[in-house]
């Protein structure tokens, strides 16, 4: 029995062992088909997302905008078929309407594709029910550049004709429609608002206008061009490139009337268009358009950017209704204040980097470069401004009562005889005064408006030679200011009654501070240069700098062979001026003999003060003879000459010329011999050496 038992069970646990074995082995195969059929299925789904990307970009390629009026398709292979003349004709009998190729839309149509797009007509064409009649249906269209798609419902009227489905679209949207309609059109207006460029973004926005562009209807967007006075044609759809051309560039009549301006578009199209030698491919022809249609494009504030026009031709059915037209003017409005806020704002970046740019200049010029960095500032002023066809000028140094003028404003003449400019200064003192007048009376303006024909202007053209030849003229003046100080002041002029925009005041504001400091800058050299080189008290060239003046006078005589002279000057008893009546009489003395000198030598010649009341003169190509003269003329200036003193006051000169070899210590000195020979003789003579 033990036995037995024994027997039973491991008949029965190797039972079991193979079920389990064949459980393991049924559970492998089936987890193997399971995943097969996983992975089966996400290459199909991946499939029919390729499939389905494609047949959205077909179909956007194919569906265009909405209403559509007639759909042909194969009503067994279901293909697109071209209309040709026996459909066309046969198509205005059914719909009662002149057709042409041009007038009807053909969708290519395939039930495979498109989910969603023309259901109940998909089915009826698959299962052959399809009979002429009306029916109800829907269609799904996505807009073209946008993730957008609207769905219509239409009623479509059918009929069949060997084998061809014409499907005639009711255009007469139903109240469910309009509002699909205004949702979709929201939506699109918002995508459109995200495009920057402005002909991809106008193209889109016509889908707003429900009227297939080109099938009898035209559209343009023409923009004002303030300055020129024009309207320019900036997008166009449907038109012929004659018309194009002429509506490209046109005169402005724009204003409160636009119907002028669309009046305006339609004679110089018509005018264009009629000249011999134009090609007549159009889709519009000017003598086919029966109406005009121009609206002005205006802005938030209701200043007119624009105009928008459409074109009808003859024969075609689409109307433009209020609200397309209205939608599709919005989005024009918003594109194009958006594109000038945009031009604005990079032309404000751009002038703020020029201003950065030339100020940097300005603080790091060097001598060599000062004059061109004032220059970039004024090419910087003329290109910046509309003002470049008017003329700049600086006049700087109030303080000196020395006008210096920069610029092509005013022709500086360094002749004292001719030089204008004293009047001038004071001409454009006396409007910066009224300037500075202006801002103490707490107007925070700085530069002024001088208008053609008021007596300011009237004074500054008699004043200025800008305007010689021009009866009147509009100036801008801007001060220059360093700190409360003036220093000058810019003056633009534009002949005429030309009024140039506050923008550009603006613009002279911002570089003004450039331009003032770097005057001061100059000025600021020029004083150091002068201190540098000149004798504090007399003003004339120093002993250091009139002796360098004398060595490179010697190596220019060297090489030229030029003559070279030096008379060697030195007032008489000077000692006892200074003793009887002080040292400041002795020292207006000495200044008094130093403008005597000075104004009696030629403007090549050069003088220098030596010593204590000892001078020296440089004649340059001058021999001993002629030096003698000049030595002769000095002395009997400065002796005919009233002193504080009273007393007449006297030099002596030694006079020499240059010889081979010569070095200027050595002219200097047989000059100085001579003036000992001079004292030693009396005094109030002139003695020379060779
Ligand atoms: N007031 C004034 N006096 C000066 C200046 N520089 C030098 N002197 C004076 O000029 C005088 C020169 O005197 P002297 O060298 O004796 O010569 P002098 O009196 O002119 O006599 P002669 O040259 O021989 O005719 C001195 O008294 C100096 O102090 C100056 O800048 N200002």
């Amino acid at each position: 029995m033990t036995a037995i038992g024994g027997i039973s069970v491991s008949i029965l646990a190797g039972l079991t062992v193979l079920i389990l074995t064949f459980l393991v082995i049924r559970y492998r195969t089936l987890l193997g088909k399971a995943e097969h059929a996983l992975g089966d299925f996400s290459k199909r789904q991946m499939q029919a997302y390729e499939m389905a990307k494609h047949c959205q970009k077909d179909l956007r390629s194919c569906v265009r905008f909405m209403p559509a009026k007639v759909l042909i398709a194969g009503r067994h292979d279901r293909k697109f078929i071209q209309p040709s003349e026996a459909l066309i004709n046969w198509i205005e009998t059914w719909s009662g309407k002149p057709e042409t190729p041009d007038t009807l839309t053909s969708y290519l149509f395939s039930s495979d594709k498109y989910p969603g797009f023309f259901p109940v007509l998909k089915r009826r064409l698959k299962d052959g029910s399809i009979a002429s009649g009306v029916f109800h249906d829907t269609l799904k269209v996505p807009f073209e550049n946008s993730a957008c798609q609207t769905e219509h419902s239409v009623n479509i009227r059918i009929d069949v004709l060997e084998g061809v489905v014409c499907v005639w679209f009711d255009s007469t949207a139903d109240k469910q429609n309009q509002q699909s309609r205004e949702r979709s059109d929201a939506s699109v207006i918002r995508s459109i608002l995200n495009e920057t460029d402005l002909p991809t973004a106008l193209e889109s926005s016509s889908a707003l206008l429900r009227c297939q562009l080109g099938n009898g209807v035209a559209c343009s967007v023409s923009l004002l061009d303030g300055s020129a006075k024009t309207l320019k044609l900036v997008w166009s759809k449907g038109l012929d490139s004659t018309i194009r051309g002429s509506v490209a560039r046109l005169p402005l009549v724009f204003g409160d009337s636009p119907s002028a301006t669309a009046l305006l578009t339609e004679t110089s199209v018509r005018k264009a268009y009629n000249s011999p030698g134009v090609r007549r491919e159009v889709r519009i022809m000017p003598e086919s358009i029966v109406s005009w249609h121009s609206y002005p494009i205006l802005s938030n504030d209701g200043d007119a950017l624009g105009t928008v026009d459409f074109y009808l031709s003859d024969g075609v059915s689409a109307q433009l209704s209020d609200d397309a037209v209205g939608n599709f003017l919005f989005v024009v409005a918003v594109l194009l204040e958006r594109k000038v806020a945009m031009s604005t704002i990079f032309r404000q970046a751009r002038l703020d980097q020029a201003v950065k740019e030339v100020g940097q200049r300005l603080m790091v010029a060097t001598d060599g470069a000062s004059s061109s960095t004032l220059n970039e500032c004024l090419i910087f002023l003329t290109t910046a401004t509309p003002l470049s066809d008017g003329k700049i000028g600086i006049v700087y140094d109030f303080g000196s009562d020395e006008a210096e003028t920069v610029g092509r404003l005013f022709e500086h003449s360094g002749d004292p005889e001719t030089d204008q400019s004293a009047p001038r200064l004071s001409a454009v003192k006396a409007i910066c005064a009224d300037v500075i007048a202006l801002q103490d009376g707490g107007m925070a303006l700085e530069t002024v408006l001088v208008e053609s024909g008021s007596s300011t202007a009237a004074q500054l053209i008699s004043e200025l030679p800008i305007c010689a030849d021009s009866a009147s003229a509009t100036f801008f003046v801007c001060p220059l200011l360093l700190g409360r100080g003036q220093m000058g002041a810019i003056i633009f002029a534009l002949p005429g009654d030309q009024i140039p925009d506050a923008a550009y005041g603006n613009i002279m504001d911002m570089v003004s501070p450039s331009i003032a400091s770097y005057l001061s800058r100059e000025n600021l050299l020029r004083e150091l240069e002068k201190r540098a080189n000149h004798d504090q008290l007399t003003g004339l060239l120093n002993r250091g700098c009139i002796e360098e003046r004398l060595s490179s006078e010697i190596k220019r005589s060297n090489r030229y062979e030029n003559e070279l002279s030096v008379i060697l000057f030195d007032i008489d008893h000077f000692k006892q001026i200074n003793d009887q009546f002080g040292h400041d009489v002795g020292d207006e003395v000495l200044k008094q003999v130093a403008r005597r000198a000075e104004a009696s030598i030629r403007a090549v010649d050069l003088i220098g003060r030596w010593g204590g009341e000892e001078f020296l003169v440089i004649l340059v190509e001058t021999d001993l003879a002629s030096a003698k003269h000049v030595a002769e003329n000095i002395r009997r200036l400065i002796e005919s000459d009233v002193y504080e003193t009273n007393k007449p006051v006297t030099i002596s000169a030694g006079v020499a010329c240059y010889l081979g070899g010569d070095s200027s210590g050595s002219l200097v000195k047989r000059a100085d011999i001579a003036l000992y020979k001079a004292k030693d003789q009396g005094r109030n003579q002139v003695v020379t050496t060779t």
